[in-house]
Formats: structure tokens, sequence, C-alpha cells
């Protein structure tokens, strides 16, 4: 029996367009022979809907695209669709309104919902705010069309659902273990229909998950992933399945939408290996695919075709200009130079020579001038202070204000700049650099940026050989080093590394042998940057987590060092 995986990229809330596309994989499924079709998790409103779902007449447009969806559906071919469900019990019984559910479409009708058990509630997820769990695991039968073969049990798994097998974590996440109750109803297949963001390594993890859970119960898995852009989240796709005995049969090529048939065979009570994409090797190449997806989606699903940014020669901005690049194409990316008296010549040298290598269009636009009139103006209220870093943020102000204007007079996405790192200590400037519609890199570390640089020159020059080699300066003042003013990224992002993604105190980073000054300054300037950080564009994770919608930090608090 075939089963076709469509990894859907659908636009959060464009109910007709998703259907539309599940309506063409549908078509595909029944060329390549598949008796079934596997569709994303909420893969008719597209995932995260988030408080869209608050409007009772967005679940009643759902339901009525499903239904409409249902009649355009071949009769030979079973599709299950990702949609939310009303429950009947809410008012009475105080519970959530919705089910985050699957619906089994057969014959053109509605034949039976799933509804998601395990509902995360963490990092970026925030289910429990809408959904009411599932009480139990389902399964559906559905006839060979091969002669003589009895019908398969399919059990039904919505993306978290699977997340609990406490022999792989060691621990138990949640009190329910879907799959377990699936294998007790004989299921000969698991299927799960996921949403799964992207961040580092997960696609390792998600693989090791599932061919251990696939052994573990003795069951084949298919995981049937969404693919794109959601403002901050960019979902990988890398849709897979695994054999009973653990192995990989099936992967999707990831940061594309596929759809792929699988074959059940029915002799083996297995899967047959099918079509297996090379997997990523190196992180630096799946960061930088996973933030040109997120680029390009976010742009091309909020209507902009055209990006701007400003370059300074500085390698964060050249690396932001060639994501643009891969992502919108050369001639939909505009730089524009702004030198100021503080400029090195090698900024504005090296900012055209990678406008040459990327072949983007530029302008330059000397604020020596603009510089001076606003000296001029705020003479009366500045006379008698030092200059200080209120007049150097000055440069950075000027600088995001044209870039603002030349955006908004010819409708460009404005792209901010600003490393991870940066974004921890609050090295940025409100209404300066940090102005912008997306922050491609704000969840990648300033040595990151350095690696992924030297990634992308691997073959031939991109980025331009001084650009990675000399030392990161902000240039608002003479001869100004961001190692002035922070310690090296190197011993930065370590620490920010154990801070953040690990959860460290103070006590445990300096008990890995880090200076206990050095933490205590970094700790007190990441507590105090959060001010800056919530007023920062969406960024696109690519990390376990990011300073986006999972991370919720208090702004006038005064926490004390741990
Ligand atoms: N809790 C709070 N809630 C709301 N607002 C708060 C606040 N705390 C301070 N503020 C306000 O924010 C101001 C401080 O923030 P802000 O004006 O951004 O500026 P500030 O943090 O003082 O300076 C920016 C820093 O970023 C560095 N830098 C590095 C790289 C590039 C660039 C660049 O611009 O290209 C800059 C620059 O050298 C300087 O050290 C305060 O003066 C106050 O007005
Ligand atoms: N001279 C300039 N011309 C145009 N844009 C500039 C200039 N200086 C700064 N910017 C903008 O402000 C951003 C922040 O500047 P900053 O100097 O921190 O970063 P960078 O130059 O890209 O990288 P680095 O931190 O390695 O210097 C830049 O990425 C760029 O978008
Ligand atoms: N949509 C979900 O249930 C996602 C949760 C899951 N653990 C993941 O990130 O893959």
């Amino acid at each position: 029996m075939k089963i076709a995986i469509a990894q859907l990229n659908p636009i959060i809330g464009d109910i007709e367009n998703n259907a539309q596309n599940i309506c063409k994989a549908a078509e595909i499924a029944v060329q390549g022979e598949a008796q079934l079709l596997l569709t994303p998790e909420l893969s008719l409103c597209g995932y995260p809907p988030k408080d869209l779902l608050l409007n009772a007449s967005f679940v009643e447009m759902l339901w009525a695209e499903l239904e409409k969806l249902a009649k355009t559906i071949p009769n030979n071919l079973t599709v299950l669709v990702g949609t939310v469900i009303e429950n009947p019990n809410a008012y009475n019984e105080g519970k959530k309104p919705l089910f985050n559910s699957i619906v089994l479409i057969e014959n053109q009708t509605i034949k039976q919902i799933f509804h998601k058990r395990l509902l995360p509630t963490y990092d970026v997820f925030d289910e429990d705010r809408y959904f009411e769990p599932g009480k139990e695991s389902n399964f559906f039968q559905l006839s060979s069309n091969i002669p003589n073969t009895k019908p398969l049990k399919i059990g039904v798994t919505i993306c978290e659902d699977l997340w609990n097998d406490e022999e792989f974590w060691g621990k138990r996440n949640y009190e329910n273990n879907p799959i377990q109750d699936l294998v007790k109803y004989g299921v000969d297949l698991v299927v799960n229909l996921s949403a799964s963001p992207y961040s580092v390594g997960k696609q390792k993890i998600r693989e090791a998950m599932l061919k251990h859970s696939a052994e573990r119960y003795q069951v084949p898995i298919i995981y049937t992933n969404q693919v794109g852009g959601n403002d901050d989240l960019i979902f990988d796709g890398n849709s897979f399945a695994v054999s009973r005995k653990g192995e990989i049969s099936l992967r999707a090529k990831g940061y594309q939408t596929a759809i792929e048939v699988i074959e059940y065979d029915q002799n083996n009570e297995d899967l047959k290996t099918s079509y297996i994409a090379n997997s990523i090797e190196t992180e630096e190449e799946e960061i930088w695919s996973s933030l040109v997806l997120g680029l390009k989606d976010y742009a091309t699903k909020c209507g902009f075709s055209k990006a701007i940014l400003g370059l300074s020669g500085g390698i964060d901005s050249s690396l932001v200009a060639a994501i643009a690049v891969e992502a919108l194409g050369k001639e939909n990316v505009l730089g524009i130079l702004m030198p100021s008296p503080y400029s090195s010549s090698h900024s504005i040298s090296d900012g055209e020579a990678l406008v040459n290598n990327l072949g983007i269009n530029s302008h330059t636009l000397a604020i020596g001038d603009v510089m001076k009139a606003y000296d001029l103006l705020l003479e009366p209220l500045f006379k008698n202070t030092e200059f200080g870093v209120a007049e150097e943020n000055l440069q950075s102000r000027i600088r995001g204000n044209l870039l603002m204007a030349i955006a908004n007079k010819f409708g460009h996405l404005l792209l901010s700049t600003g490393n991870k790192s940066e974004m921890a200590v609050g090295y940025c400037t409100l209404y300066g650099d940090m102005n912008g519609g997306l922050a491609v890199i704000s969840d990648v570390p300033k040595t990151r940026v350095f690696s992924l640089c030297k990634w992308l020159n691997r073959h031939q020059e991109v980025i331009p050989h001084n650009i990675i080699v000399k030392p990161p300066s902000a240039e608002l003042k003479p001869d100004q080093l961001d190692q002035d003013s922070l310690p090296a990224y190197d011993i930065l992002d370590a620490i920010l590394d154990r801070l953040i993604h690990r959860h460290q105190s103070v006590k445990e980073i300096t008990a890995a042998g880090f200076d206990y000054d050095t933490i205590c300054k970094i700790v007190k300037l990441v507590n105090r940057a959060e001010f800056k950080r919530k007023q920062a564009p969406p960024g696109l994770k690519v990390s376990d987590r990011a300073f986006g919608t999972g991370w919720r930090m208090p702004i006038a608090s005064r926490r004390k060092l741990d």
C-alpha cells in the first residue's frame, strides 16, 4: 500500500490557499498510486495560528473550507488534514474551546477525527492557551486495493504526541504516552503529523528519537513536517519515515515543499525503502538554509519582493546581505553605504567589494553634514556636556532614519543586522541600527557569524577576505573596537551559551573555569538590555532558545546574581 507525504508550506490564516495546496498534493498522490495522503499539523490554517483561534468566525471558516475540500478529494484517496475542532463541552465543563486535530477524509466525507493529546507549552509553544488535550489515542483502518490483504491499522499522532519516549529522554515529559496506547491496539503503522520548527541539530534528535520509538515499540513511523518560515519560526520540513527495525526508509529534502511516496509492504509488515535525501552535514549549512528560507518566506508572506540594508563593510551586514541575495535574488537587494567622518577607509572599500561580489545595487550617502546639522540643533541642549555615547549613537540613528525613509519610499523591507551576542548584551542602538522589519541574524552568535562566512567562502570568495579577518568595530568614534567594551567574542559567546541555552547560574559558569568578574559583567548587561530586546524586530529563530516568542523576561526587574 502506497502512502504519500505532503511537506507543505501553508500561509497562516490563508485557509483557501492552504486547501488548494492540499488539493494539488492529493492529485499528485493519486498519480503516484498512493491510497493515503498525510499533511502536516494544522495544515489547513498553518502553524502556529496563535490568537486567530480566538475568533469564532475563523474556526467556522476552517470548518466550512474543510467540508468544501472533502468534496474535491478523489474517491480513491484517504487524506489526513490538520485543523482545529470545537470542543462541545468547553462551556459547561470549563474546558478549553478547541482541539488541535486531524480529520480523516474518505469518499469525500469527514469520517473520523483525532485529537492531539500532548500539548507543548514551553519555549515558543503555547498550546494550553487554546486547546484541550485529547483523552485517548486512536487509529483507523485502510483497506488495501491489493486483493487478499487485510486492512492496515494506522495509529494517528500529532507532533508532540511522540515526544514522550521516556527511555529516549531519560525522563517522562508527560503522564501519557500515545504511541504506547496505539501499540496496545495492535496498529501496523503510526503516522505523525507535525509542525516542528527548526533549531540547530534538531533533525538529528527527531530521527534518533523516532528510530528509538520504532524499534522499541516494533512499529514503523511516518513523520510529516510542515516547511516554511512563519514570522520568527522556520519549519525545515525534513519529513522522514522509520522502519520497524529503526532504519530510515524515507527522507524528503529539507527547506522546500515536497511530496514523497512510500510503500508499506504487507508481506513484510514494514516500510519499503524509498527516496532518502542526504542529511545536511554541517551546522553552518543547516543554519544558512534556515535563514534563507526564513527571510524569503517572511518577505513574500508579508508582500515584499525587495529588501534594503545598511552596509558598513563589517561582517554582520555582509552576512545578512548574502542571505538576502540567496533568498530574494541579487536584483532585489539594495545596500546603502553611509560613511561618517569616523568610518575607516577600509569600511568603504570592503563594503564596495561586497557589493561587487554579490552583484547588488548600492548607493552611498555620506552622513557627515547631517551629523553636523544634528549637533548644531542640539547644541543649546548639549552645551557644557562631554561628548559621549549619545553623540556617538546619533550616527546610528541617522543611518536608521535614512534606511527607513528609503524603505518607506520604495516599499522595501528593512533588514536589521544585529547578531545574538550584541542583542544579548545590548551592544546596539535603539531606533538606530536596531531599526528594521526583520532581524535576520539576531539568533546567531558572533562566533557563528564568522564560521558561517568562512563556510560561505568555501568554494569562492563571497564575503571579502578582509571583512572576515579585521577586528569588529562599530566605528562610532575614532579607533573604536568592539573588544574595548566587550570580552573577546569567543569568551562572550561561551558564557552566553551557558547562561541562555543551558540556564546555568553564575556559580556554575565560574565552576566551569570562566572569570567571575567577566561573568557578572555579562549577566548584568544581559539583564539590563531586556528593554532593547522587547523593541527589536522579530528575529529568525535557529537556536533552541532565541530572544523571541519563547523568551519572556521582565524588563523592570532587579534580579540578584545567582
Ligand atoms: N528600562 C528601560 N526602558 C526603556 N528605555 C530605557 C531603559 N533603560 C534605558 N533606556 C533608554 O535607552 C537609552 C540607552 O539605549 P541606547 O540609546 O540604544 O544606547 P546605549 O545602550 O547607551 O548605547 C548603545 C551601545 O551600543 C554600541 N553599539 C555597538 C555596535 C553598533 C552600534 C550601532 O549603533 O551601530 C552601537 C554603542 O557603542 C554603545 O555602547 C537610555 O539612554 C534610555 O533613554
Ligand atoms: N558606515 C555605515 N554605512 C552603512 N551602514 C552602516 C554603517 N555603519 C553601521 N551601519 C549599519 O549599522 C549596523 C551595525 O553596525 P556595526 O558596526 O555594529 O555592524 P557591522 O559593521 O555589520 O559588523 P561589525 O560588528 O563586524 O562591525 C551595520 O550592520 C549596518 O547595517
Ligand atoms: N507542534 C508541536 O507539537 C511541536 C513540538 C515538538 N516537540 C517540536 O518542536 O517538534
